[in-house]
């Protein structure tokens, strides 16, 4: 299964970065930052309208290479110009050919929280988020024990960064609510077998208590999409591929919401 390889190769990875640099050396780091005021992702999920949390990533193992040029900084930029509420950052280099440097600068540079996207599996990735300037980070059901998860979201609010918690079934969902998941994604493509079904968040979302916040994630193409994830109450969607290929960034948002009736001029 695709999920348990990229799991054991980010496990690889992460121990060749803890030689280079500590566990200790890296929570030392965090310590000497500035404490963050608040949670600057959730907080920007948390409005009565649906927020859009867009993806800059250049390839995915089911779609392969998304974007050959790939100018990271000046789409993470456009997305926070076209009035996206925060910014999702691929950080996995082997399957999505993400770097820790794309979400460094990212943060830097735009003025909307930037979600760490990765495959956490050791608690080191989420000192590490930090210190990359991240807001918040993904943890994903499953790949961690539900024991796991729960000292994993500690962590990161002791850190002051949200959690993105994904699910993908019933199952998966109670144990993200049991954990204490503030923020529960569901994702709409099946990491196991790549099949995308959107319906699947729709389906979920009772599933999950109304003062949690719930995520659609993947799979969402066009204003049909997002018509049915309000109805449904979704309060926020997360968008990578049809983002990511479209040449007008403000103006994919505005077909997306419904404000605009051509997806090209
Ligand atoms: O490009 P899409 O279909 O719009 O999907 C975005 C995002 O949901 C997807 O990249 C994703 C959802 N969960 C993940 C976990 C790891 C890596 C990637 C993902």
């Amino acid at each position: 299964m695709i999920l348990d390889q990229i799991a054991a190769d980010t496990r690889l990875r992460v121990e060749a970065k803890k030689k280079e640099i500590s566990l200790e050396e890296v929570k030392r780091d965090t310590q000497s930052m500035e404490k963050n005021t608040g949670f600057p992702f959730e907080t920007a999920l948390r409005k009565p309208d649906l927020s859009f949390i867009c993806e800059v990533k250049k390839a995915s193992p089911s779609k392969g290479i998304i974007a050959e040029e790939f100018p990271y900084l000046q789409i993470a930029k456009e997305y926070d110009e076209a009035g996206a509420d925060a910014i999702s950052c691929l950080t996995e280099p082997k399957y999505f050919l993400g770097k820790d440097e794309y979400l460094k600068e990212i943060a830097k540079e735009v003025k909307i929280p930037v979600l760490r996207k990765d495959f956490v599996v050791d608690e080191y990735q989420i000192y590490e988020a930090k210190i990359l300037g991240a807001s918040a980070v993904l943890l994903i059901c499953a790949i961690l024990e539900e024991e796991q998860l729960k000292v994993y979201l500690q962590i990161a609010k002791e850190l002051g960064l949200s959690a993105l918690v994904e699910a993908h079934d019933e199952k998966e969902i109670k144990q993200a609510v049991r954990a204490g998941a503030k923020i529960i994604g569901v994702n709409n493509r099946n990491l196991k077998d790549f099949s995308v079904n959107v319906g699947n968040s729709t389906n979920l979302r009772n599933f999950v208590p109304p003062e949690i916040l719930f995520v659609a994630e993947s799979g969402i193409k066009g204003p049909e999409d997002i018509a049915a994830l309000r109805k449904n109450k979704v309060d926020a969607v997360l968008i990578g591929e049809t983002m990511m290929r479209s040449p007008d960034k403000a103006k994919m948002l505005r077909f997306l919401k419904g404000e605009e009736h051509h997806e090209e001029s």
